[in-house]
């Protein structure tokens, strides 16, 4: 059987015997049918139907036999971000577009009327449904919020790789060890198929694209510029669906490990003598010019995916709503990402309230912070300085409008986090257990300084999302642990003992070990 890492094995499940007592059960997860908009009732949830898959069937397969024509009528477009409720400027999703006239972001805007058919306790048990199960494309993390993400694609068109679903990881250790709390979490992103966030919103971008191109729109290939984060992903998912992708990269600012995941993939990288916010200029200027779509969070595809790590986290809690949820932010498309998940979660009526959000910087990296300092006054970008966070090592990050409203109407904090304090909060972190990346580093260094300022409460459900995998990081943990780092006490470091190949010194060092542990 030709085999790749984005199709799941043949299931061989005998077929069941169908007679005039057994009919044929309808395929619940792929036929949704919209009540008109006059009826006020909701259509009893979705019943557990097993369905066979036959032998000769991949789930691909399976999924287009039980397709049926289309009886929901759930759409999206784009619209001009936070625009005036009189503007009716509005754009198909398979135009290729990223801008509003004026040049301001755009946002993906739902048909919630048609949402709102259902209420809330039917989207939570189709949701909880789809949890676990390897039904195309429902199976993913993103997919199984279908509705809410991008309503219209054929499930045919997605390039999946089963992406989120990320653990929720109770942080007991670390939060009783360090801040006297017992309910903090951590959300980890990270553990993923290119190891971080960016599988949720690229799965939706790369899928949309596959569709544009099979209707003969001009798209030769798919282009980014990246911290090293948003270029293994986009590689990733495009190297699965057979369409070209192009890297810009800031030469010698990215860890290797991220490096190498393009260059695999087989992306055309390009490795540019400038910073992040370069690379971005440079992409904006080609992708206007050429027939290559934009795959940052500018276009504001990217954030239907992404959105969906908030409605899981909900989800993880059995729709309960934590306090606080952290974020680390750079570009700032995902803080926005996380309150538009959460705030449609209210909306249709699954959560009564959203949490606060937190938006964490590195101080090297730090405009929003600046920003929020200032009142929200002017805002300025910044000449990125060097941080061990390097993904976020970003000055003019093109989602700040979309950042500012998430935290203005989720009574959001900025905080910011030395690169001293966030690579202490790495270690400690990893000392309990986790292998966090220094992004994550920066979001707890926010929570510890919440915490030590009572703004945030030792009983607090609090959520820090891990945004990549510390695997990804090595080199900074080893500069850490090496106490290799200038002007850094690395008080936390653990380098490894040194020792002559005989039993006695061997017994020496590891008897003075076991002293210093001894209660
Ligand atoms: C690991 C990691 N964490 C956090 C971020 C910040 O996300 P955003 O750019 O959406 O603010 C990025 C990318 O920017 C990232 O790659
Ligand atoms: N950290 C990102 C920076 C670009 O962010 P994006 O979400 O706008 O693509 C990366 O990994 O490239």
């Amino acid at each position: 059987m030709a085999s790749s890492i984005f199709q799941t094995h043949q299931i061989s499940v005998k077929p069941m015997k169908r007679s005039p007592l057994n009919p044929p059960k309808k395929p619940h997860f792929f036929t949704i049918k919209a009540l008109s908009s006059d009826s006020s009732s909701s259509p009893s949830p979705p019943p557990q139907v097993s369905k066979p898959r036959r032998t000769e069937e991949n789930i691909r397969d399976e999924a287009r036999r039980h397709k049926t024509t289309h009886t929901h009528h759930f759409s999206a477009k784009y619209v001009p971000f936070n625009a005036d409720p009189s503007s009716t400027e509005s754009y198909s999703l398979d135009e290729i577009v990223y801008r509003s006239q004026s040049g301001g972001l755009l946002d993906v805007q739902h048909d919630i009327a048609a949402l709102k058919n259902y209420d809330g306790k039917y989207w939570r048990e189709l949701f909880d449904s789809r949890v676990g199960k390897t039904n195309w494309p429902y199976g993913s993390g993103v997919w199984s919020k279908k509705e809410w993400v991008l309503p219209e694609i054929d499930s045919d068109d997605i390039i999946s790789a089963f992406e989120g679903n990320s653990n929720l990881f109770w942080a007991e250790r670390y939060g009783k060890q360090f801040l006297g709390m017992n309910d903090l979490w951590v959300k980890h992103c990270g553990i993923s198929h290119t190891g971080s966030f960016k599988d949720l919103g690229m799965t939706v971008l790369v899928s949309q694209v596959n569709r544009l191109r099979k209707m003969n729109r001009p798209v030769v290939g798919v282009g980014c510029a990246s911290t090293g984060d948003t270029s293994a992903a986009l590689s990733a998912y495009c190297a699965s669906a057979g369409i070209p992708s192009i890297v810009f990269l800031p030469a010698n600012r990215i860890s290797i490990a991220q490096l190498v995941q393009p260059i695999a993939n087989g992306a055309f990288v390009l490795s540019i003598d400038t910073d992040f916010d370069g690379c971005m200029q440079l992409i904006r200027e080609v992708t206007a010019e050429l027939p290559i779509y934009l795959a940052n969070s500018l276009n504001s595809l990217r954030l239907e995916g992404q959105k969906t790590a908030a409605i899981e986290i909900l989800q993880q809690f059995d729709w309960e709503v934590p306090d606080w949820v952290i974020v680390p932010g750079g570009n700032l498309g995902n803080i926005y990402a996380f309150y538009k998940g959460f705030q449609m979660c209210k909306e249709l009526g699954l959560v009564d309230r959203i949490p606060r959000l937190v938006c964490a910087q590195a101080a090297n990296a730090n405009p929003l912070y600046l920003h929020y300092k200032s009142g929200w006054a002017d805002f300025k970008p910044v000449k990125a300085n060097t941080t061990f966070a390097s993904a976020i090592q970003i000055g003019d990050p093109v989602s700040i409008d979309r950042a500012v409203y998430a935290l203005k109407n989720s009574n959001g904090i900025v905080e910011e986090a030395t690169e001293e304090e966030l690579m202490d909060a790495m270690a400690q972190a990893d000392s309990t257990g986790m292998f966090i990346c220094p992004h994550t580093g920066v979001a707890l260094s926010a929570l510890i300084k919440l915490r030590n300022s009572g703004v945030i409460a030792p009983t607090d459900r609090t959520v820090v999302v891990s945004t990549a995998h510390g695997l990804k990081f090595t080199q900074s943990k080893t500069d850490y642990h090496s106490k290799e780092i200038k002007d850094m006490a690395c008080r936390f470091a653990n380098p490894p003992v040194q020792v002559k190949a005989d039993f006695g010194s061997v017994m020496d060092v590891l008897k003075k070990y076991l002293l210093s542990k001894a209660h």
